[in-house]
């Protein structure tokens, strides 16, 4: 299965530093790591030197790849619609990404239980211009997932779809992922969705790594303070899960 390993990475724009030294332990396909973080912390800019997009000092390390450079897959917090094509083109259109124009059966076939999986296969025949926000990034999340990535930097998925479709995209790639073998990173504001989705947790804050390692472990009313500048408290539901409450924020002078 995948491995990937940030060493002291770094990242700049133009002479303006934005991330530095970044170490993570070793992040392995099967699991989901959640990357959190305020506002402005350096979360797709860390996706982006990740997926080769961002300049910068450091290792960014990949093993047992079978795909080498291209087992990276980014998926953008902002998704243009090219308004011409229609949802099937897009994704076919990323599928084919990097390879020859001739399409296999089976590639159709992907297409068609990606596009069922996430519930748009009515979308299909759609022109993008024409999508909601929602089924937009639902179309970005199929056009991430054809490509067949084995690390998938996820930016925000979830940050214009309902309730349910938050849940079921999440249970989703938490399946997939432990199924496929994928890494999957999840930029996430929803720290709730942190705590019942993914295993492993990186908080990012001002550029630099404050904590990682299991999610539950790394969630904690220290950190929300220290970090998001929030009194909260993560205490058991009455089904015994965790989850974050926040009392207030903390004003500084
Ligand atoms: N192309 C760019 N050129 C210069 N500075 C940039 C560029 N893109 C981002 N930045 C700056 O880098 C810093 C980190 O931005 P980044 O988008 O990585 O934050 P983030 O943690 O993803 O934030 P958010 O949660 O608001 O999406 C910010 O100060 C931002 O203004």
């Amino acid at each position: 299965m995948v491995a990937l390993t940030l060493k002291d990475v770094g990242a700049t724009y133009g002479r303006c530093v934005v991330l530095s030294d970044i170490n993570t332990g070793t992040l392995r396909g099967g699991r989901l790591t959640a990357v959190i973080g305020p506002n402005a912390a350096g979360k797709s800019t860390l996706f982006k030197r990740i997926a080769g997009l961002a300049a910068g000092p450091g290792l960014v390390h990949l093993s047992d790849t079978a795909k080498g450079p291209e087992a990276i897959c980014y998926m953008p917090q902002d998704t243009g619609a090219n308004a011409v094509l229609t949802v099937y083109e897009s994704v076919l259109l990323s599928a084919k990404q990097g390879s020859g124009w001739k399409v296999k059966d089976a590639e159709l076939a992907e297409i068609d239980r990606v596009l069922a999986a996430l519930r748009i296969d009515d979308l299909a025949f759609r022109g993008l211009g024409e999508l909601s926000g929602g089924q937009r990034q639902l179309v970005s999340i199929a056009q991430a997932l054809v490509r067949k990535p084995e690390v998938l930097l996820m930016d925000e998925p979830t940050s214009a779809l309902d309730l349910f479709r938050q849940i079921e995209v999440l249970g989703f790639m938490k399946r997939l992922s432990a199924q496929s073998g994928m890494a999957v990173l999840i930029a996430l504001h929803d720290l709730n969705h942190a705590l019942r989705y993914c295993d492993d947790t990186i908080v990012i804050s001002n550029g630099s790594v404050v904590a990682s390692g299991p999610t539950h472990s790394v969630i904690t009313a220290e950190m929300l303070k220290t970090v998001y500048r929030v009194e909260a408290r993560v205490e058991a539901c009455s089904l015994g899960r965790p989850v974050v409450i926040v009392d207030d924020s903390i004003q500084t002078a």
